[in-house]
């Protein structure tokens, strides 16, 4: 009997610039069916100081024109068409190898359960015309409204990809990513059962505003701030209250609601600044831990595969492993996906399952009312 050949992979480039507002992030990446994808070449474009203050100025603004917007959204755009050129360079892949890049834009607000009685809606910046124009590469955009339409969150979508990426392996795992804000997701052993994700929290974005206040640089390098503090229980506790860390899954948040004025008025002005950097690290780490408690999980001990820039704080990754004494940590890298890239490969994956109209979401997690096929696609 003839056997046909396999499929060779196509190349997708994925592209990301999370909440931390630090860069864009473009992984390429090979994809076929029936096989876990696989990272080829990663690329980091640093966001320079003037466009991201004109994004955290779009993020949650109360008056904003539409020259302003045009004005970062071109930015953003010229810095995501060179983040793909730079990790189509690094492989030596041409432009015309690559099936679709697939743009996450930058979320300038989220509001999944609309304010005020409001509409839902999630912004996500992005000109998918201006990119596919700069490349001569097929763009694919706009992942997160259809499932918003549905009756779904529109995020978190990772979980999705979580899944492709680890389905090869077996077991009962957990994936947490530390990105601005976290999110966790529960991959069962039993595959008949659904995946659960959801966000549980702020990680970095907090740390990042606080340390940036009273510090230059953008984050507290490996947590060594936090770490010559001690946790104020009380500033905690008080934290804690936010109704966001009582909502049942499904439920996604962002800088909307936690925001540095968020955290500064639950502050009296006598703590250690040092303190609070301690108290928002625990923040993160207890609401994280909260949130696995919910899960159904069948087994005593669980591997925990890290990922997003907070894995890289020590300080944090030690309060979490206390917090979860029964978590075995775990680094994606073993996977062939080091902890930064991950994201940025959902939204190449998210691009592949567009281009051949298979759904990108996941009901059990967002809460939408079925599978849906996401993004819209713009020809080179
Ligand atoms: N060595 C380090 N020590 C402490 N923190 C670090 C370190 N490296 C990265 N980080 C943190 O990671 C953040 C960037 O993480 P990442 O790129 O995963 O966020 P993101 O993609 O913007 O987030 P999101 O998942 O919310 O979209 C930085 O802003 C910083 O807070
Ligand atoms: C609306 C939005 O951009 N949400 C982000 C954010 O950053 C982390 C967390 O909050 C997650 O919900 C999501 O990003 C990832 C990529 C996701 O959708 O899975």
């Amino acid at each position: 009997m003839k056997t046909s050949p396999p499929t060779p992979a196509a190349y997708y480039v994925g592209l990301m610039s999370g909440t931390s507002l630090d860069g864009i992030d473009a992984a390429l990446v090979a994809i076929a069916p029936h096989s876990a994808p696989e990272l080829l070449s990663t690329y980091a474009a640093p966001m320079p100081d003037v466009l991201r203050q004109q994004l955290l100025n779009l993020c949650h603004a109360q008056r904003v024109s539409f020259a302003e917007l045009a004005s970062a959204e071109t930015a953003f755009c010229e810095l995501q068409a060179e983040a793909v050129k730079g990790v189509l360079a690094q492989q030596g892949v041409p432009t015309d190898r690559i099936s679709a890049v697939g743009s996450h834009g930058q979320t300038i607000e989220h509001a999944p359960n609309g304010h005020d009685g409001g509409a839902a809606y999630t912004l996500q910046l992005d000109n998918p015309s201006l990119l596919a124009e700069l490349t001569g590469c097929t763009v694919v955009a706009d992942f997160r409204r259809r499932d918003l339409a549905a009756g779904g969150q529109a995020a978190p979508l990772a979980p999705a990809f979580h899944q492709a990426l680890f389905s090869q392996t077996s077991g009962e795992r957990l994936v947490l990513n530390l990105g601005g804000f976290a999110n966790v997701t529960w991959l069962p052993s039993d595959t008949a059962k659904s995946v659960i994700g959801f966000d549980t929290g702020p990680a970095n974005v907090l740390l990042d505003a606080w340390f940036s206040k009273h510090y230059p640089g953008r984050f507290d390098q490996d947590g060594a701030w936090a770490a010559s503090g001690r946790v104020n229980q009380t500033l905690l506790n008080r934290l804690l209250q936010e109704p966001f860390f009582h909502q049942p899954p499904p439920r996604s948040t962002g800088r909307e609601l936690f925001h540095l004025p968020w955290l500064e008025s639950h502050l009296t002005g006598r703590e250690a600044p040092q303190d609070v950097q301690a108290s928002l690290a625990e923040l993160t780490a207890v609401s994280i831990a909260q949130g696995v408690q919910q899960l159904p999980l069948s087994h005593q001990r669980i591997t925990l595969i890290t990922c997003g820039g907070g894995a890289h704080n020590k300080y944090l990754m030690g309060r979490l492993a206390s917090h979860l004494p029964n978590a075995e940590f775990e680094s994606p890298a073993a996977y062939g996906w080091p902890e930064d890239w991950i994201e940025a490969g959902a939204f190449a994956w998210l691009a592949y399952q567009r281009l051949h109209s298979l759904p990108g979401n996941l009901p059990s997690v967002t809460g939408a009312r079925g599978q849906r096929v996401l993004g819209g696609v713009y020809a080179p």
